[in-house]
């Protein structure tokens, strides 16, 4: 865990970044930081590691006193992602990879072998070792930057605006390995962004700064949509509220019925009972997505409005049907499931 306690950072300027900032941050888990331009995030995150002295207050890691270690040995200690990969340009990706190891003294054929496992890892195929940063795109120089973090296994991970660099679709990808890796390695991730959406779907907790280093709200994501503590909250978190409520609920809940075998529309399934399209009377035929309990209400919701008959076809993880949910059913359980939280407007 990671504990901020009463912790002040203004610069020699007198900018105060951050102001009497207390914060749990749990172990295994995924604190994202966010909140507008020059709000203190990254002076938050970086006086964990020390690259900035608090002025004030306590850092706590793992229930030691950041100020009682050496700084050097405490970062190679904490695994650290900056955007745009922040790699060393003359170095080949496998030796970027090695460089907390060879600092920790592991011989070179050591940490050449854990860069090449973590190349794989990350998604990287294995002659990207052998490339300078250069010769990759933006998404895979970023893959290097986690890799090259996680290199000494380090308990913490601090990733700043990571994925801040790269196009819409390839931060999506980042975002599920980031999501799929983490499941695997229970890392206490600190993660900054100014990116809302990506808050919601990385964060088990997210804090929400304002200018001037204030932490105005900290809770998990649901808690945080459902109950904003004040007007600032809500409109950081913009108007769509709601459907980024929906987003982080899943189809597992919502019952489901028999597929129509008569009507205008009918599902087509193939021989091992998957859905391939739905046809109507007169042979048109509408593509289907098929959906599964994991999916978010917000997706089937989305299907539900393009599929012709209102319907979504749900599947097991065999892709096989077990059955379809209509709209109106969807919007009944998203209803309910907003009521329960007390939804605030
Ligand atoms: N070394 C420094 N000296 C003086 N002021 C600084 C220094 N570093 C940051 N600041 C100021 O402290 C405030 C917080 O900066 P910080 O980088 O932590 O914000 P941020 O929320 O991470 O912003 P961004 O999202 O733009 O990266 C800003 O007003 C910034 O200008």
């Amino acid at each position: 865990m990671i504990q901020f306690d009463a912790v002040h950072k203004r610069f020699p300027n007198g900018t105060t970044a951050v102001h009497d900032l207390s914060l749990e941050m749990p172990e295994g888990g995924v604190t994202v930081l966010v909140g507008s331009s020059g709000c203190g995030k990254t002076t938050t995150l970086r006086m964990v590691n020390r690259m900035v002295e608090p002025t004030s207050g306590t850092i706590r890691v793992g229930g030691r006193d950041v100020t009682r270690q050496d700084a050097a040995e405490l970062r190679r200690s904490i695994g650290y992602v900056i955007q745009q990969g922040g790699l060393f340009p003359h170095r080949t990706v496998l030796d970027n990879i090695a460089t907390v190891p060879l600092l920790l003294g592991w011989n070179r054929r050591k940490a050449r072998a854990r860069a090449a496992e973590l190349l794989e890892t990350v998604g990287l195929a294995t002659d990207a070792g052998k490339r300078y940063p250069h010769q990759l795109s933006g998404g895979q120089q970023q893959r290097v930057g986690v890799a090259r973090a996680l290199a000494a296994d380090p308990p913490v991970l601090l990733m700043d605006e990571p994925f801040g660099a790269v196009d819409p679709v390839v931060r999506t990808q980042l975002q599920d390995e980031l999501l799929r890796l983490q499941k695997e390695l229970n890392k206490t991730i600190v993660f900054v962004t100014h990116d809302i959406d990506e808050a919601v779907r990385l964060g088990d907790r997210i804090a929400v700064f304002r200018t001037g280093g204030h932490l105005v709200q900290c809770a998990a994501p649901e808690e945080l949509l459902a109950r904003p503590a004040d007007d600032f909250v809500a409109e950081f978190l913009g108007a769509e509220r709601g459907l980024k409520l929906l987003s982080l609920r899943t189809l597992a809940a919502v019952p489901q019925g028999p597929a129509p075998d008569s009507g205008t529309w009918t599902l087509v399934l193939d021989e091992a009972r998957r859905p391939l399209h739905w046809r109507s009377a007169d042979d048109a035929e509408r593509p289907v997505r098929p959906l599964g309990d994991s999916d978010s209400l917000l997706s089937a919701l989305n299907e539900s409005v393009a599929s012709p008959t209102g319907l979504i076809a749900r599947v097991d993880a065999d892709g096989e049907l077990t059955g379809v949910t209509s709209r109106d059913d969807i919007l009944e359980h998203a209803n309910r499931a907003h009521a329960e939280l007390g939804v605030a407007a």
